[in-house]
């Protein structure tokens, strides 16, 4: 594509060079050009692409779009842009085809329970013999090929790619998680969405976003963005949890049909009869689709949201509701999301991702409806992240548990003692009938909690789910609480 062409998606306020340039990639990284690239500088928060147009241009950039005047070579193809960020989506969309378009996109957003109601959506629309492709925190996936990822919602270019990649393999519709970073740093920009869905808000990332009303403001982005002028609405809706406090913001932000599901009010698909166990839950989705009983593998009554989240979604697609019924009973949960690690001991060990205050008072209250002794919480908090959650956290720990190891997550560039203590600040007040002790090393920390653990009791090692290391200063270390737990287990013998 002609330098020119890929311009017209963009908002120009100056150019040099010849517009006639072809342009055979684009990067935003000067490490990734390549001969006849075009070389997209962006100002970050670490570093500043507009530093590094001399080594694009050494490793062959043919063109560059930068948002300050540079000094660049004479001739050079060259265009000023207000937000170089935005640009990036949107000569990504352009230079890929417009991939959002040729496909079905359902997209995910809220503080928690993203990753597990794509997963059911995934799913339900894989089992109606749907190709489906899944972008997220776990993994990406173009119909059973699984891809790497680096981000819960991937940078501009690398999402068009992606999305590319998709289309040209026949996958029907996308389902995806949108972050607020996403949302805020233009990630998503240049992509039409069919389908938006909410399902909850509450604190997190307030290290990025400078208060609750700007977190959820960007969220509010996603909703806006399926009635933009210009933007066809045919076959769009969102669907919205009706019991969060804010969802009021979000269906008067959509434009276009909504679905509400929830416990507490009055839903186009709500939960009735809804028994919490260890092993599952079981209730009733009743509503505008018909009355359908479940009996889910997964447990807890935030798996209840996420599964009528997933309900609404698919029912309001058209899926069969014994389609959806079947694969929503099948479906496992997803890694390190309430999953048990079972060595034939008697008590229960669950390694689970609640890393935000919400997602931990979910998971201790699921635990201690299950516990029949005590309930022992292992959990730390991210280093170079939202510092207000910290004393919180502790709070919530404080509240449910009986004893709680406050340990490491990832500490990051930070101090692991300091995150510690911020912790202890709001778990000492509220520790009354809670024992409690400090651990910094987290593999010590299991250990300990599972040594401690009698018949009957529930130790719930939160924070890190799924990942498979530990982020100590800017180095990454091998470590899984899944293998650390079942490892101390196996020691127990
Ligand atoms: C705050 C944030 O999200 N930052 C992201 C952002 O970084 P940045 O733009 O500030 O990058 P930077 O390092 O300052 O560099 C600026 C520019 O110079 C370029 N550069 C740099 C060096 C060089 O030699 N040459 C060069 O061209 C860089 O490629 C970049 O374009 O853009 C980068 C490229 O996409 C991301 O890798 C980076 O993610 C950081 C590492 C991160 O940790 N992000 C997390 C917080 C995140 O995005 N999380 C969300 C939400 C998770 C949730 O929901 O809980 C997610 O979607 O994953
Ligand atoms: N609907 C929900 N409401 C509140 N908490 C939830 C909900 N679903 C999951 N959780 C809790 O949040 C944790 C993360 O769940 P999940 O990975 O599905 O969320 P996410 O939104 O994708 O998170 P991330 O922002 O890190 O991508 C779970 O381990 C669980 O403790
Ligand atoms: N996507 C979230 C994950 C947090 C997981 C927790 N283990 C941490 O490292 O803080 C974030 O980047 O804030
Ligand atoms: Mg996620």
């Amino acid at each position: 594509m002609l330098f020119g062409e890929l311009l017209e998606a963009v908002e120009v306020c100056a150019t040099a060079g010849d517009p006639a340039v072809p342009v055979k990639g684009i990067a935003y990284d000067s490490r990734q050009v390549e001969p006849g690239f075009l070389f997209v500088a962006v100002k970050g928060f670490k570093a500043d692409g507009h530093e590094y147009i001399n080594e694009a241009i050494k490793n062959g950039a043919v063109a560059v779009v930068t948002q300050r005047e540079a000094d660049l070579p004479p001739g050079l193809a060259w265009a000023l842009t207000p937000d170089t960020r935005l640009a990036l989506a949107l000569l990504a969309a352009r230079f890929y085809g417009y991939p959002s378009s040729k496909m079905k996109m359902i997209g995910i957003t809220g503080t928690n329970g993203k990753t597990t109601t794509t997963n059911l959506v995934a799913a339900v629309l894989s089992a109606a013999g749907q190709k489906t492709g899944l972008i997220g925190t776990i993994h990406n996936r173009i119909g059973d090929r699984i891809l790497p990822v680096k981000h819960t919602t991937p940078e501009s270019l690398d999402l068009q790619r992606l999305l590319a990649d998709m289309a040209a393999e026949g996958v029907g519709t996308c389902i995806m998680e949108v972050s607020s970073h996403a949302l805020a740093l233009h990630r998503v920009a240049g992509c039409e969405f069919d389908v938006a869905v909410f399902t909850n808000f509450t604190q997190d990332h307030l290290d990025f976003h400078e208060n609750m009303e700007d977190y959820l403001e960007t969220k509010l982005g996603l909703f806006k963005s399926l009635a933009l002028p210009g933007v066809k609405k045919q076959g769009k809706y969102a669907v919205v949890n009706i019991d969060d406090a804010r969802a009021a913001e979000f269906i008067r932000s959509a434009g276009v049909p909504v679905y509400t599901y929830g416990i507490e009010s009055q839903a186009d698909v709500r939960a009735e009869g809804i028994e919490v166990s260890a092993r599952g839950v079981n209730f009733t989705a009743r509503g505008r689709w018909g009355s359908c009983p479940l009996k889910l593998k997964i447990t807890g009554l935030f798996n209840v949201y996420n599964t009528l989240a997933a309900f609404a979604v698919t029912a309001a697609l058209g899926i069969p509701a014994n389609t959806i019924r079947d694969t929503l009973e099948a479906t496992g949960g997803v890694a390190g999301r309430f999953e048990l690690v079972d060595k034939g001991q008697d008590f229960a060990v669950i390694v689970d991702y609640a890393h935000t205050p919400d997602g931990l008072e979910n998971i201790l209250k699921t635990a201690v409806q299950i516990t029949r002794g005590r309930l022992i919480t292992v959990f730390g908090c991210g280093g170079d992240r939202d510092r207000t959650k910290r004393p919180l956290m502790g709070q919530i720990a404080a509240k449910y548990s009986d004893f709680v190891i406050i340990t490491s997550d990832n500490p990051r560039t930070e101090d692991p003692l300091g995150i510690i203590d911020e912790i202890e600040n709001g778990l000492k007040p509220a520790a009354n009938e809670c024992r409690y002790t400090v651990e910094p090393d987290r593999r010590k920390a299991i250990r300990a909690a599972v040594k401690a653990a009698r018949p009957g009791d529930v130790v719930v090692i939160a924070g890190k789910g799924h990942e498979d290391y530990q982020i100590i200063g800017t180095r990454k270390f091998p470590f899984d609480d899944r293998l650390e737990a079942a490892q101390a287990l196996e020691e127990l013998k």
